[in-house]
């Protein structure tokens, strides 16, 4: 069994309970139901942008605790006014030590960024939620998901008035995934069956194979400033970064001077 076969294992008992404890129709009455999005396609696009999607997380499975320390307020207002193009949260429990709640407050802290609900996703019910929580941006998984079940789930994502982005890992999953629905295209350079990976591989050799009306950003691994300029010449347009900023003890001054060196 790989750590994601786990992790799947465990989100289905977790969503079956979720279902019973708030029904579709308490979640519909959210205040984040009508408000209108962000779009992280259109604030990739923006020339001025620094492409980073910051993500807020205080543990992992391959690297256990990160940072037990700072608030999700502190960091993610942090984040923005660094300069962050697009906030990620987790919402993982059990294996990444994120919650809804924590959603939530970010949501409340940061309404006018784009901001992507970071969880495995395998039942509409999630989307749903998603939507309650405010969140503009679904990640749908292709190492977990039938190319139907990415259809269906970008379908509901997209009529929920939110956008998809699809995380790859190989040509195989880029093959089998694209379709219609998809916003945004990723490439995890961490290997979810392993986690194994420490270099942005993945992502450098997948660059020419992904469409070129695709927007592309690259996820994982990134920790030096220079890996930045190397993926923005073959293509991404994006940069989806937690552990290098959260392993600091002030995550939202760590992106801020990553930004610097970026743009020095
Ligand atoms: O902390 P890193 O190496 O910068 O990685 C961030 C993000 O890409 C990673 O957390 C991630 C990418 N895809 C995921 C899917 C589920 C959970 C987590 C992830």
């Amino acid at each position: 069994m790989t750590i994601l076969d786990k992790i799947i294992a465990h989100k289905a008992q977790e969503v079956a309970q979720r279902k019973e404890q708030v029904s579709v129709q308490v979640l519909e009455k959210s205040g984040f139901f009508a408000k209108t999005n962000n779009s992280l396609k259109t604030s990739l696009l923006n020339p001025a942008s620094s492409g980073i999607i910051a993500e807020f997380k205080r543990k992992s499975p391959s690297k256990g605790i990160i940072n037990g320390n700072v608030t999700v307020e502190e960091v993610t207002a942090g984040y923005v006014k660094a300069g962050a193009a697009c906030l990620s949260v987790l919402t993982d429990f059990e294996f990444f030590g994120g919650t809804s709640e924590d959603f939530l407050k970010a949501r409340r802290t940061n309404p006018t960024i784009p901001m992507i609900r970071k969880d495995f996703m395998i039942d509409e019910y999630q989307i749903i939620e998603a939507k309650s929580l405010g969140a503009d941006v679904i990640l749908l998984i292709a190492a977990n998901l039938t190319p139907q079940r990415i259809k269906d789930l970008g379908k509901l994502t997209k009529e929920l008035g939110m956008e998809t982005l699809l995380e790859i890992h190989d040509e195989e999953e880029l093959n089998r995934s694209l379709n219609q629905y998809i916003d945004v295209v990723g490439v995890n350079n961490r290997n979810l069956k392993n986690f194994a990976e420490q270099n942005v591989n993945a992502s450098l050799e997948l660059a020419e194979k992904i469409p070129a009306e695709c927007i592309k950003i690259s996820e994982s691994c990134i920790s030096q400033a220079e890996t930045i300029k190397l993926l923005k010449s073959v293509g991404y347009k994006g940069f989806l970064i937690g552990e290098t900023f959260m392993k600091t003890e002030n995550p939202a001054e760590a992106l801020k001077k990553f930004i610097n060196e970026v743009r020095s």
